[in-house]
């Protein structure tokens, strides 16, 4: 099997949202797919009508292939203190045209405010590996694992764009969506992430500093968080940016010109080009103060490579044959 599916970005593209087909009959949802986790959860008829505000419910009661996993489930939080929970069904799981007949659908009885506020966001699809799936007593597997067995590859890939549509494949690495070569390398998944060390970095007119640093590829994440003296190396280059201490991100004039950010993988390097870092203004009411898209990670111990930087990229997420996962960058 493979499978290809459209992805669109909200405004700002705070999120990228992909339609999955669940249940018979099909009942089409658009989910945010997230290599940062390992739950297949959505917006549901068991929500109090107070949690829903314009998202699309998926409702077991209506389709035929259903099956309530009795005593199951699930609770989870992400890094921006959003949260969800509920209980957990098996239903016909459709992504692009690559089908499971008895993937774990979670089905959300309450979601934090952030969620009920993200009108066009039904849920989420979890692509991070399944050690890290909450679903109690008996954990479940994600998409991509429950697939992996029937795909002509044990990959799938990320080509975001930046303010356009782009496509989730997966069981193929399409030629058309890059060019050069794809570097790939490897993964500790023992933290559940698609963790991998990015080799160095460089901006403006510094060289290229070679101090490696360990990230998780996160399509789930808005922004990309770097150890902080790297984001702060990068915005003493931009004239009045400073660390908005009430937000612990840095702002700057809407007018700036940001230079490129370069990140290395293996020998290769991939820009980020300015204009993407310029990421959208910090308040509507506002029009001359913008908040940037490279911004401090919190002293976790690792970076968060989201979508600012995958954008600029075609990425192969890799299971690998011998179960060595890895991940493969490429120009595009
Ligand atoms: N990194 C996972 C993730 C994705 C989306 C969200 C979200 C959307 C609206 C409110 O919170 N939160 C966390």
């Amino acid at each position: 099997d493979s499978g290809s599916a459209k992805t669109t970005p909200e405004k700002d593209d705070l999120e990228y949202l992909t339609p999955v087909s669940i249940g018979t009959p099909p009942q089409v949802l658009n989910l945010d797919f997230d290599s940062g986790s390992s739950d297949l959860w959505v917006f549901s008829s068991e929500l109090p009508q107070s949690s829903v505000s314009g998202q699309s419910l998926y409702d077991p009661s209506k389709s035929s292939t259903a099956e309530e996993v009795q005593g199951a489930t699930w609770n989870i939080s992400y890094g921006d203190q959003s949260s969800s929970n509920g209980i957990v069904y098996r239903d016909v799981v459709n992504v692009g045209g690559v089908e499971f007949k008895s993937q774990a659908v979670e089905i959300a009885t309450t979601v934090s405010s952030q969620f009920t506020r993200d009108t066009n966001n039904d849920g989420l699809l979890g692509l991070a590996f399944s050690s890290i799936n909450t679903v109690q007593p008996q954990q479940e597997k994600t998409f991509f694992d429950n697939i992996l067995s029937n795909l002509d590859a044990p990959v799938w890939t990320a080509d975001l764009k930046y303010h356009a549509p782009g496509t989730y494949d997966f069981g193929v690495i399409d030629k058309s969506k890059y060019t050069g070569d794809i570097t790939y390398t490897d993964v500790d998944q023992s933290d559940g992430f698609w963790m991998f060390d990015v080799a160095g970095y460089g901006f403006g007119n510094s060289t290229f500093k070679a101090a490696p640093f360990k990230g998780i590829a996160d399509t789930g994440t808005t922004l990309a968080m770097i150890p902080a003296e790297i984001a702060g190396a990068y915005y003493r280059q931009v004239k009045g940016a400073k660390l908005d201490s009430q937000q612990g991100a840095y702002v700057f004039p809407c007018d700036s010109v940001l230079p490129d950010f370069i990140f290395g993988v293996g020998n290769a390097r991939y820009t980020i080009p300015g204009k993407f870092i310029n990421y959208s203004l910090l308040d509507e009411s506002d029009p001359t103060t913008c908040f940037g898209g490279l911004q401090p990670d919190m002293g976790i111990g690792f970076a968060i490579l989201g979508d600012i930087l995958l954008k600029s990229t075609f990425v192969v997420f890799d299971a690998g044959t011998e179960s060595t996962p890895r991940l493969g960058f490429a120009k595009k």
